[in-house]
């Protein structure tokens, strides 16, 4: 699915209104309908509800819920925060609706704030996505004053404070809340780390926003879902053989470090490759043929390091690169040789793009069109260069994914997936049980193999990235996030394959 931006928000906003022939009024209603129905799941009818409203429609949501969970039989109190004299006409009209009973209290300077406590509920209502200024004044009070707290503040739309598309600036005050309850689709700023204190656990409700729109507005941001990953994956025809699915090369492992290979490769060979051989120094030969004897086994001239390539390396292919490998001499060496001389698309990862960002001549050989990189934040920043915040990341992300005509996936929580052509997709799958080592190596085998099974990078980067996650998803239910392995992500892949592979509901 798409990610709009606070601006291409508002245009479907009036679209939709347009095209159905409603008032924003009426929109309104639904947005905030869609809202009071999750927060009916969430809290208890006896719980006070403290709103805090702004000025313009996020305000005006914030009444209108207000009035529902009064009809619901919550206790609420309303506060109108600021001046009153330039509110939106949805929010005066709002205002008109709100229920004798539910008198809302002003809050227009310090004196005026109430004291909230640790058990409150806060319903976050001042701005959504039409904040155009960091949070300062009377309001910044009263984000700081939720803030300290430590009510349960549940956000309307937007944490109040946090730009939804750009960087927030450090003078403005940010509500950290523990949930974020948005409308129609997620916004850019719930996929970054560095919001995580603001945004909580975030959810999407529907509310009917035109599809027409969103499908013809131009963005390059995504957001890949199951539906998404669902239309590219390709169940096996009953005549087919393992020459069809891809022969795949890892050049993997090091002395010390084999366990990486050993893990690329079984990842790799749960994921369908048709056949698969890996390159290890002398020193792992035993252990890869112990640990994964569906791959057949090459071992390098040298004892503890990758340093040089297969004589037959022409017959991969699809050769995937780094997970243990270590930076010895030979091997850059060999890993510049790579570069400079095949013709199979190539994943490189860990080690190999360490390799790779300590040399511009490398850079300057990294075949174009060919190539996918799947470096942590740190990796990364050795191929870019520092990075001043999450937005300076995905913009490094984007052009250098134009500038070598390359993939990327950039992991994290929600791995960012850069193209050549400028576009990024964020991952929704994974969890913090893969914070562990060894699962990026899982990765790097799992794509791998879907490019050698004639998936195009980007459906490989794609596909990869979310069965990784899924895969740890599905992990969850027996051992957990903390005592959750690679290993364990592995065991689960084919569980997240022949999920995907279903029908969709
Ligand atoms: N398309 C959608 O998704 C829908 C959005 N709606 C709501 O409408 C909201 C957007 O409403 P608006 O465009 O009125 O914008 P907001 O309510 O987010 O804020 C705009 C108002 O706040 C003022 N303001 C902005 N930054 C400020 C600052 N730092 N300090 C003090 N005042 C500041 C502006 O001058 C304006 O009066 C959404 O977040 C959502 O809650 C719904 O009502 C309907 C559907
Ligand atoms: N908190 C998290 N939530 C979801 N996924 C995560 C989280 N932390 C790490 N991951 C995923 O785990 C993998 C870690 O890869 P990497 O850092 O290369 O590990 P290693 O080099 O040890 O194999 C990536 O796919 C990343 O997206
Ligand atoms: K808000």
């Amino acid at each position: 699915m798409k990610l709009l931006s606070a601006e291409q928000t508002r245009a479907a906003d009036a679209y939709t209104i347009q095209g159905e022939g409603i008032s924003s009024t009426d929109l309104m209603e639904r947005a905030a309908r869609a809202f009071a129905g999750w927060f009916e799941n969430k809290f208890q009818p006896s719980e006070q509800v403290h709103i805090f409203c702004g000025p313009g429609n996020n305000g005006g949501d914030g009444l209108v819920v207000a009035r529902l969970l009064h009809e619901r039989t919550y206790g609420v109190q309303v506060y109108l925060v600021g001046e009153q004299d330039k509110t939106s006409q949805d929010f005066s009209i709002n205002l008109k609706r709100l229920p004798e009973a539910l008198q809302p209290k002003h809050i227009a300077k310090s004196a005026d704030l109430p004291a909230l406590v640790k058990s409150s509920c806060v319903i976050d209502a001042l701005f959504g996505t039409g904040l155009n200024r960091p949070v300062t004044g009377i309001f910044a009070q009263v984000i700081n004053m939720m803030n300290e707290s430590g009510a349960t503040i549940t956000s309307l739309d937007m944490p109040s404070g946090l730009y939804t598309d750009s960087q927030t600036p450090e003078e403005g005050a940010i509500v950290q809340a523990n949930h974020t309850v948005s409308f129609e689709l997620p916004k850019l700023a719930f996929l970054l780390p560095q919001h995580e204190q603001f945004v909580g656990d975030w959810h999407v409700v529907p509310i009917g926003l035109s599809q027409q729109f969103i499908s013809e507005v131009a963005s390059d941001l995504y957001f890949t879902t199951q539906q998404d990953v669902h239309q590219l994956i390709r169940p096996r025809k009953k005549f087919s053989h393992k020459g069809l699915y891809g022969h795949a090369l890892l050049l993997c492992g090091g002395y010390g470090k084999i366990g990486a290979a050993v893990l690329a490769a079984r990842a790799c060979l749960r994921s369908g490759a048709g056949l698969l051989t890996v390159q290890v120094p002398q020193a792992g030969y035993t252990v890869l043929q112990t640990a994964v004897p569906e791959a057949m086994t090459l071992t390098d001239k040298h004892r503890k390091h990758l340093s040089a390539l297969p004589s037959n390396i022409d017959t991969f292919d699809v050769i995937g690169v780094g997970p243990g490998l270590g930076t010895e001499r030979v091997t850059k060496t060999a890993v510049g040789q790579l570069l400079a001389t095949v013709s199979q698309p190539l994943v490189i990862d860990a080690d190999a793009i360490n390799i790779v960002a300590s040399s511009d001549k490398l850079k300057a050989q990294l075949p174009k069109g060919k190539v996918i990189f799947t470096p942590h934040p740190k990796e990364f920043e050795r191929l870019v260069g520092k990075v001043k915040n999450d937005y300076d990341r995905l913009q490094h992300l984007r052009e250098f994914c134009t500038e070598y005509q390359c993939y990327v996936t950039l992991k994290g929580s929600h791995t960012a997936i850069g193209t050549p052509e400028g576009k990024v997709y964020f991952n929704s799958t994974g969890n913090s049980g893969l914070a562990t080592g060894g699962t990026g190596d899982v990765l790097t085998g799992v794509i791998t193999a879907l490019v050698g099974q004639q998936y195009s990078l980007e459906e490989a980067c794609l596909l990869g990235v979310y069965i990784h996650g899924l895969a740890a998803d599905l992990a969850l239910s027996t051992v957990g996030s903390i005592a959750m392995t690679a290993s364990d992500v592995i065991d689960h892949l084919p569980k997240a394959f022949m999920h995907l592979n279903q029908p969709m509901p």
